[in-house]
């Protein structure tokens, strides 16, 4: 992807959370918000803030996006649409982009509740998206808000695409953009699920991959297998775990990669600490060269 941003791999980003969708909504019910949840994330991200970490907040859509996107199919794009599906799908962009900003807005909400400064960026409105993948993005606001104090929230959104003309931008998609252009020294992605198992976590036997080793060309020693929901338009675990493992590959394993549950009793462990320990009920992917 032809992201080029020099200056900026200076600035340091302590750490991207994401609030998954799984985590923050309730994906089996069309728009089903939990507070509860958010602002035990909220709480852990002040801790962080306190802690001096300079942090980005990223959240998913869940049950709020996914469903729209996939009744207009707005992932697929515009090309060769009539006129009557044009004007239909474009009805659908306008539902998504509404749905998410509904999410977003408690999502910062919450996060200014707790006393973190927390402030909304639509990549949509100011991305350049080709084939699903960020052309060009303006890191400038980015540095600048960060340098402020500010804690920016992004989220997955419908963007304008020069290939397909719309498209959905995963934030799995945005926090990897995020890590192209920026030194980021931790991402961890908080879901449902303690992790990444073996097979789908529903499946019996499943068990939690704690540490998984990639090498430079992206392969993993372990084979997993991955299933998604019906809603979900960008993928599920499989893009998540393809997002992480170039981030540990691009970043030539200077920037781990977690992928937790909510209600982890390691989730402060994983935000705060620098180190790691295999106690972790998580899963941990690095570089094949990392030694423990
Ligand atoms: N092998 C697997 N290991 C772990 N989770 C898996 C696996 N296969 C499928 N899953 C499912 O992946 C889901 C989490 O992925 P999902 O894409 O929903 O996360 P999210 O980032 O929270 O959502 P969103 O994309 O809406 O932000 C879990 O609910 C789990 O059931
Ligand atoms: C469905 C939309 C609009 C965004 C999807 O973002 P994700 O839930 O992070 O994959």
């Amino acid at each position: 992807m032809g992201i080029m941003c020099e200056p900026h791999m200076m600035t340091h980003i302590d750490i991207v959370i994401k609030f998954g969708g799984s985590a923050v909504t309730d994906k089996g019910c069309f728009e089903t918000y939990r507070p509860d949840v958010t602002s035990k994330l909220a709480q852990h991200v002040k801790d962080c803030h306190e802690a001096g970490m300079s942090c980005i907040i990223v959240h998913g859509a869940g049950s709020f996006g996914h469903h729209q996107a996939k009744e207009y199919a707005i992932n697929e794009g515009l090309r060769g649409a009539t006129k009557e599906d044009h004007k239909h799908k474009i009805w659908g962009y306008c539902l998504v982009r509404q749905s998410v900003l509904k999410l977003n807005n408690a999502v910062v909400n919450s996060l200014i509740d707790v006393g973190v400064p927390a402030i909304s960026i639509s990549p949509g409105t100011s991305w350049k998206v080709k084939d699903r993948q960020p052309l060009h993005w303006p890191h400038e606001v980015l540095e600048q808000y960060l340098l402020s104090g500010l804690v920016p929230v992004f989220h997955g959104d419908c963007c304008m695409d020069t290939d397909l003309t719309c498209s959905i931008l995963s934030g799995d998609t945005v926090i990897k953009a995020i890590c192209s252009n920026f030194n980021v020294k931790k991402v961890v992605f908080v879901t449902d699920v303690a992790g990444i198992y073996d097979r789908p976590p529903n499946f019996q036997d499943a068990k939690l991959l704690k540490t998984l080793k990639v090498d430079e060309r992206g392969d993993l020693t372990e084979s997993i297998q991955l299933s998604s929901s019906a809603n979900d338009v960008t993928g599920g675990m499989k893009l998540k775990l393809k997002s992480a493992i170039d981030i540990v590959v691009q970043t030539n394993g200077q920037c781990p990669v977690y992928i937790t549950g909510y209600s982890s009793p390691n989730l402060s462990d994983v935000l705060l600490c620098k180190g790691h320990s295999e106690d972790w009920n998580v899963t941990r992917i690095v570089k094949n060269d990392v030694s423990s």
